[in-house]
């Protein structure tokens, strides 16, 4: 299936439209002209394969000591998504790389009392054998926060509000790329495995650079499972849970998951997705439609993310 496709170089009255009749109905589309120049995707996404290609002592290298810390290298079977929406499905067949914020954090980590919200601005941790690697990968990032800030303001006016009315809940974010590498499997993969088990992503939207690699399905209102498609040059956005909560269920926070095609993961797949999420501190509060009554409870976007996050490490990897 091919998601809705949306240009955003079109009249943002009508790109609103669209993306509120996608958002209700399917909770994924894709995007055209979002001005993010090819050779900047591109240049990320071969420095991402060339970082799982190095020995997996450089890798390591990347690798936090304690699991519980945000960024980093996370080898092959240390994450089930599954379990984030209280599966028990086996590991994902996947190893990743994640990265934090690139720019100093708002304020001082030291005035920040939480420990979870100085967690986000956790150093990020980079392999030294591969130079050209990080200047890349933060372009890419800054690339992704601009494009989010952009998407953000359509989601406004998509919902009839005035274009900044995110600005001041999102302007501090601190968001997470994750490189996702799904190896080549050498061996039928273990009954009931996914290269990522179905999940909902947690925050407010996320960009996803697919490869010519299939896999990505997502799960219809009706319950089946179909193929996610876009054209060479879009990029992927999908709804996070707390976007779901804010527009108070109006929008869709949709099921997806990675398979194992057809011909047994013989080739091996790399997407680069953005989890964008609001400010650590943003009181997200139900927007509710003229004559109706919020659905959920407010909640700080931080507490949120991190209950999600926590669920889905996998015990012994
Ligand atoms: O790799 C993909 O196509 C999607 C991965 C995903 O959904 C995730 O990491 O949240
Ligand atoms: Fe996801």
């Amino acid at each position: 299936m091919s998601v809705p496709l949306i240009d955003l170089r079109r009249p943002i009255g009508e790109v609103g439209t669209a993306v509120d009749t996608a958002c209700r109905e399917v909770g994924f589309f894709s995007v055209v002209g979002h001005g993010v120049p090819e050779e900047l995707i591109a240049e990320a996404h071969r420095l991402a394969l060339a970082f799982f290609d190095l020995p997996l002592v450089d890798r390591a290298e990347a690798e936090p000591d304690d699991v519980s810390y945000p960024y980093g290298y996370r080898p092959f079977s240390a994450e089930a998504l599954n379990r984030s929406i209280g599966g028990v499905a086996p590991a994902d067949l996947k190893e990743t790389m994640n990265i934090g914020p690139v720019h100093a954090p708002p304020r001082p980590l030291a005035d920040m009392t939480d420990p979870d919200e100085r967690a986000v601005y956790a150093p990020n941790l980079w392999p030294s054998a591969l130079l050209a690697f990080r200047p890349a990968i933060e372009a890419y990032y800054d690339a992704m926060s601009s494009l989010s800030s952009r998407l953000m303001s359509v989601f406004a006016v998509a919902l009839d509000l005035d274009p900044g009315w995110f600005d001041p809940f999102v302007d501090r974010h601190g968001s997470a790329l994750r490189l996702a590498h799904y190896p080549a499997l050498a061996e039928p993969a273990p009954p009931g495995s996914f290269r990522a088990g179905a999940h909902t992503d947690y925050g407010t939207l996320t960009i996803l650079r697919l490869d010519d690699e299939p896999g990505l399905q997502v799960e219809s209102p009706t319950g089946e499972w179909v193929d996610v498609d876009a054209p060479d040059g879009a990029l992927v956005i999908n709804l996070g849970d707390l976007m779901q909560r804010w527009t108070n269920d109006r929008w869709r926070s949709t099921m997806h998951r990675v398979v194992v095609p057809p011909d047994g993961g013989a080739r091996r797949r790399l997407t680069m997705p953005f989890f964008h999420n609001a400010n650590w501190d943003a009181r997200v509060e139900c927007i509710v439609e003229p004559g109706g009554r919020a659905l959920h409870d407010p909640v700080l976007a931080g507490a949120h993310l991190l209950a999600k996050f926590r669920s889905t490490v996998t015990e012994s990897p």
